[in-house]
């Protein structure tokens, strides 16, 4: 990891350390067109080439049914199952409080508007399933969906090695109450989702998080204006800022965690002292070499950096300018840094508050824009998975209220057609 020392970087060099682009990502983004032209040109047929090519595994049907899910979810194990249950509480709580309801506004005597939520009738949730398959994603993406009342949900996870899912996945669909698993992934899945094949049903929306072919996927399907997407929600990434309140070993622990993910994820320290930064670049050493994933970690530690700063400004400006999916602020002192924070995705707060436990169970939602998206983008939540449609209401006394400023504003604007309809109801006897 390099470490490098604030005050010696220029605004270009920020700039650059905040890319987060790889060498490879035109030729990603051409493997990923050329997927999506097959699965739009065969169907069915090319989600089970590319399963056979990407996955290894020989299909005959794409997808699970509700009883094979049954069957398969049957093996999950004690522990397991009530780890789950707690995780699925906790994110139902923390979402089911994002629901509310808007006030009418009267902006005018007689004037009434207002807003109404309504769920986006299909959408699709990819789970990943590449080098880990990731349950807690389903929930993260089921239960919101759930909540916003979407009718027709869609989900795609890749085949595992015996061409079915894993009992955890399994287990978390009965949960949702979600019948059928779609077993595609990457950008194949996300075309399938988009466009339709004889077996995957065409979503509005896609959802969830991937690699990068799964985000580059969704990225080309959102471009070609034929669905929707939540983010850019690609390679983890994680930013600790630590100060020396903060715990070498615990930091450590919270960049592998995001590290182990993939290679291409990024492990970002941000820390006040140079004795902290070496503390913690041994302690990755030796936590590393204990994961069972360590290769994958390392190659991502490799890839990433520290930076040594003067203070807490420096810091936060570092952190704003990366725009981190997750930032960690692994200081007692970080009550006062909250209000600086500008760009994240997702915050944990204190020297107690690992990253992991956002990931699983907390209750927030651990699908969060990555690459700088979050400077724009806010995470998955509830209101995702809902469309705002706006009402309004004139009443006879509304209408000679509004009425002249909308003849005038049409008037200026050479419209005389709307400005007629307002004319033709004001000039009507009875008012309408
Ligand atoms: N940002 C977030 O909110 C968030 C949340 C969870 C996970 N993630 C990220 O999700 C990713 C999961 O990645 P994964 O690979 O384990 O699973 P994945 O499900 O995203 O991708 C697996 C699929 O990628 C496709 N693929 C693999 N190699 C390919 C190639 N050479 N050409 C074309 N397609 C290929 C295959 O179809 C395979 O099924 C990680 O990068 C992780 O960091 C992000
Ligand atoms: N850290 C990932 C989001 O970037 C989410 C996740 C799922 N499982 C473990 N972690
Ligand atoms: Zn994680």
């Amino acid at each position: 990891m390099k470490i490098y020392k604030y005050t010696d970087l220029s605004k270009q060099n920020i700039e650059e350390l905040c890319l987060r682009q790889l060498a490879d990502d035109a030729s990603i983004a051409k493997s990923v067109k050329a997927i999506i032209g097959k699965v739009k040109s065969a169907g069915d047929q090319a989600l089970r080439d590319y399963a056979l090519q990407f996955d290894k595994v020989n299909l005959d049907q794409l997808f699970l049914t509700k009883d094979e899910i049954a069957q398969i979810a049957s093996e999950i194990p004690d522990d397991a199952r009530a780890a789950i249950d707690t995780a699925y509480a906790n994110i139902k709580k923390f979402h089911a409080a994002q629901i509310s309801q808007e006030a009418k506004v009267e902006t005018m005597p007689g004037v009434s508007c207002w807003r109404e939520a309504r769920a986006i009738a299909r959408v699709g949730l990819y789970i990943p399933g590449g080098t880990a398959v990731l349950p807690s994603t389903f929930l993260m993406l089921g239960i919101p969906a759930i909540l916003a009342g979407c009718q027709e949900i869609v989900v795609c996870s890749p085949p595992q090695q015996n061409g079915k899912t894993n009992c955890f996945l399994a287990y978390c669909a009965q949960l949702l109450g979600i019948e059928k698993i779609y077993l595609a992934g990457g950008a194949q899945a996300i075309a399938a989702m988009a466009f339709g094949t004889e077996s995957v049903p065409e979503v509005y929306k896609i959802f969830g998080p991937g690699n990068r072919y799964v985000t580059q996927a969704k990225q080309q399907v959102l471009a070609s204006g034929i669905t929707a997407i939540d983010m850019p929600a690609g390679p983890s990434e994680v930013l600790v800022i630590a100060d020396e309140t903060a715990s070498p070993a615990f930091v450590a622990a919270d960049l592998l965690a995001q590290a182990e993910h993939g290679t291409d994820s990024q492990a970002i320290l941000i820390a006040n002292s140079a004795a902290l930064i070496t503390e913690t670049l041994q302690q990755i050493e030796l936590q590393l070499s204990e994961l069972p994933r360590k290769d994958i970690a390392a190659q991502a530690i490799v890839n990433s950096y520290a930076v040594l700063v003067e203070n807490m400004t420096q810091a936060m400006a570092f952190s704003n300018a990366y725009a981190p999916e997750h930032l960690i602020l692994a200081t007692d002192h970080y009550e006062e840094l909250i209000p600086q924070i500008i760009n994240a995705g997702s915050v944990f707060l204190g020297n107690l508050t690992p990253e992991s436990a956002g990931d699983y169970a907390s209750g927030t939602n651990h699908t969060l824009p990555t690459s700088g998206f979050a400077k724009a983008y806010s995470g998955v939540s509830i209101d995702s998975f809902i469309k705002k449609i706006t009402f309004q209401h004139i009443s006879p006394q509304g209408l000679t209220a509004i009425g002249p400023t909308v003849e005038i504003l049409a008037a200026a604007e050479g419209l005389q057609a709307h400005k007629n309809a307002i004319t033709i109801r004001l000039k009507s006897s009875d008012g309408y």
